[in-house]
């Protein structure tokens, strides 16, 4: 992930200002997702300005001032054959071992198991990683129930990691809030000392529309990787139901802008008499199509925003 923390944000950094990639693992039906959205939100970053990564898909990010927290999610990861299969699969373990720390969900109201013991040996495996026990759905229990469910976990953790065991042990709830916050200073005192990896500022209700930039930009990208390294940014402006349509036969208008750094950079994209981008928007359409299963009519703008990475103002008109 060193990669990733390359100068993206570069500029006035607060001292001790810390970020980094943090992941919620645990069985089925531990919490994770509800924990996630608890933390940061039901929303995810609109825009595809993200460091090269194909591991990780990004489920939100949390900004402080002093920090910010990357929840991270792996496709397939949650699904019990990969995780109570015989060993992690090469993806997982590579996106395990590139997190900066890894919260393990356990719920409260269900007895440390034999799933719960196949997690831990496999974590165990990642070496020095952080482990954070991640006590879930505290308030199903009682009081003496959670007191005893968290001795259990860190028995747990002594038996799997060796002495110490789990790093921190946190009780929480995401449906009342309780604690909440405790995990994310747990988690973020974990993170490395780090410029910010991503822009502060929008985020949609639309998980789906980061993955729309994500195919736009990728089929942007598409040949002249090279040419624009960093300096594309997609985004999503709108994503609406064409009106007039049957029900049964609907299109979505997905209107998108693309923002690139130079005058020569527009004329990259888009190409002799506009060949380029018409190629990019058949590309990414059929992505979209297939995405979000109805049929798409995608309108790209491309624009010149100078140096749109380098100034808060620019990425805040720009709706990051
Ligand atoms: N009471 C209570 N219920 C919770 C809490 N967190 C999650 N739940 C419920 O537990 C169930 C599973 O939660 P999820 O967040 O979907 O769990 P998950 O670990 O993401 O599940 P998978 O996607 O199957 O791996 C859902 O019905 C949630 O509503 C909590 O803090 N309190």
């Amino acid at each position: 992930m060193s990669e990733q923390r390359k100068g993206l944000m570069t500029g006035a950094v607060p001292d001790g200002y810390r970020a980094g990639f943090a992941i919620l693992v645990g069985r089925p039906n531990a919490g994770k997702s509800t924990l996630t959205n608890a933390m940061v939100g039901q929303k995810v970053a609109i825009t595809s300005n993200k460091p090269q990564t194909t591991r990780h898909t990004i489920r939100g990010i949390l900004h402080r001032d002093d920090a910010q927290l990357v929840l991270v999610d792996t496709p397939g990861l949650h699904r019990p054959r990969t995780l109570l299969g015989q060993r992690l699969n090469d993806l997982v373990a590579a996106t395990l071992s590139e997190v900066d720390a890894i919260g393990f969900c356990l719920p409260a109201n269900e007895a440390v198991g034999p799933g719960d013991r196949f997690i831990a040996q496999q974590l165990a495996l990642l070496g020095r990683k952080p482990v954070i026990a991640v006590v879930t759905k505290a308030d199903l229990v009682s009081r003496e129930a959670l007191a005893e469910q968290l001795l259990a976990v860190a028995a747990l953790g002594r038996e799997v990691l060796g002495d110490d065991g789990f790093r921190d042990i946190v009780p929480v709830s995401a449906k009342d809030g309780f604690q909440v916050a405790t995990l994310e200073d747990v988690l973020i005192s974990h993170m490395p000392s780090s410029p910010p990896l991503y822009p502060d500022g929008e985020l949609t209700d639309e998980p789906e529309a980061v993955m729309v930039a994500e195919l736009i930009r990728e089929a942007a990208l598409e040949g002249v990787r090279d040419e624009l390294p960093h300096s594309l940014a997609v985004v999503v402006e709108e994503i609406l139901p064409r009106e007039g349509r049957s029900e049964d036969n609907p299109l979505l208008d997905v209107r998108v802008h693309l923002f690139v750094e130079r005058p020569s950079q527009k004329a990259i994209i888009i190409g002799k008499g506009g060949s380029r981008l018409k190629e990019v928007g058949t590309r990414a359409r059929k992505g979209i199509e297939a995405l979000l299963g109805t049929k798409v009519y995608l309108d790209l703008h491309v624009k010149v925003a100078k140096d749109w990475q380098r100034d808060p103002k620019q990425l805040g008109r720009l709706g990051f």
